[in-house]
């Protein structure tokens, strides 16, 4: 047995209705990608196997989550060892691979103008560290996932906890719009140094991908003394430990209510557990500037 791939909407739903026509209890368990897979997504549909009957993937670098100064033509692409790895992990599920124009007929819109998109937003994220520094990015998300929940009707999604902020977005946006699809977060998966996997790690040579593992373990340092540290202490030391290797530039580090993601006060003296430490830093490596974001719970 091997995947199905299905490159298009009609395709896909009808490969579906098939499948459950077969088995009307079968679950849909559903891990929207934007591929070059690694063991994280392969966690996540390992989970998603576990739970359901009919297992699908997506694979789309969705071009409205990227800002215009962003890397949507460099991001990483290899779809014949996308296919491989999911025939090992899974060999009956179902790769949504739509193209761009499949997936917004009328073009490239931008997102931003609302004359002539219809689109997603979930308000809260424009406050979020993450939504401030990547103006855009959450709607794209966030109306890209309605856009592939609506066309595979999924009963279970699955996403990493890695991308922290997205979590929190994407089950408020679900929560909101009475999306009936249960979210599922799956722990981040981490190379042996503590680096989170990471699609773009590719972009970093072996020795930066240690190098940058310095980020994970200052994170776990200051975590084990986050009672004895106000908010503004916790960052200060956090920004300190990382920045002691001159690659890396911080771009922020966000201390957030694990729920609703929104930024605790700075002066706040005891940072309550379950809060979450999240941040972006930029590699300078020698191909190029890499963005790596990460996030421990406390
Ligand atoms: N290390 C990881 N552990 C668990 N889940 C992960 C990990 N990396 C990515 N994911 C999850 O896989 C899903 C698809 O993510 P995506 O295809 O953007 O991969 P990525 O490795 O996060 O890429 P990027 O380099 O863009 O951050 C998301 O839900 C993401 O959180
Ligand atoms: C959820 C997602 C597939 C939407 O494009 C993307 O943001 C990702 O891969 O994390
Ligand atoms: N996993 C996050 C996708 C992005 O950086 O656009």
């Amino acid at each position: 047995m091997v995947i199905k791939i299905c490159e298009t909407i009609q395709s896909i739903r009808d490969e579906i209705k098939n499948r459950k026509r077969k088995d009307i209890d079968a679950l849909v368990t559903f891990v929207p990608t934007m591929g070059y897979l690694h063991r994280g997504h392969i966690t996540l549909v390992d989970v998603a196997k576990r739970d359901g009957q009919i297992v699908v993937v997506s694979i789309f670098v969705n071009p409205t989550q990227f800002g215009p100064t962003e890397d949507l033509a460099a991001y990483p692409r290899d779809i014949e060892n996308d296919v491989r790895l999911l025939n090992e992990a899974c060999p009956n599920a179902i790769l949504f691979l739509p193209s761009s124009k499949e997936m917004y007929p009328s073009g490239v819109v931008n997102l931003s103008d609302a004359t002539t998109a219809t689109y997603v937003d979930v308000g809260s994220m424009t406050t979020v560290r993450e939504g401030i520094a990547r103006p855009g990015h959450f709607r794209g998300v966030a109306t890209v996932v309605t856009k592939l929940v609506n066309i595979v009707q999924p009963d279970i999604m699955y996403l990493g906890q890695k991308d922290a902020m997205q979590c929190v977005c994407l089950k408020k946006c679900f929560q909101d719009l009475n999306n009936p699809t249960r979210v599922v977060i799956v722990d981040t998966v981490r190379e042996p140094s503590g680096l989170a996997m990471s699609s773009r790690n590719s972009y970093l040579t072996e020795s930066e991908r240690l190098d940058a593992s310095l980020i994970y373990r200052s994170m776990k340092e200051v975590a084990s003394v986050y009672r004895t540290l106000s908010v503004e202490q916790l960052q200060e030391q956090l920004t300190t430990k990382i920045t002691s290797n001159p690659k890396m530039v911080v771009e922020y580090i966000s201390v957030a209510n694990g729920s609703t993601g929104s930024e605790l006060s700075p002066s706040l003296d005891s940072i309550p557990p379950q809060s979450i430490i999240s941040l972006a830093v930029f590699f300078n490596g020698q191909n190029r500037k890499t963005r790596l974001i990460d996030v421990l719970i406390l």
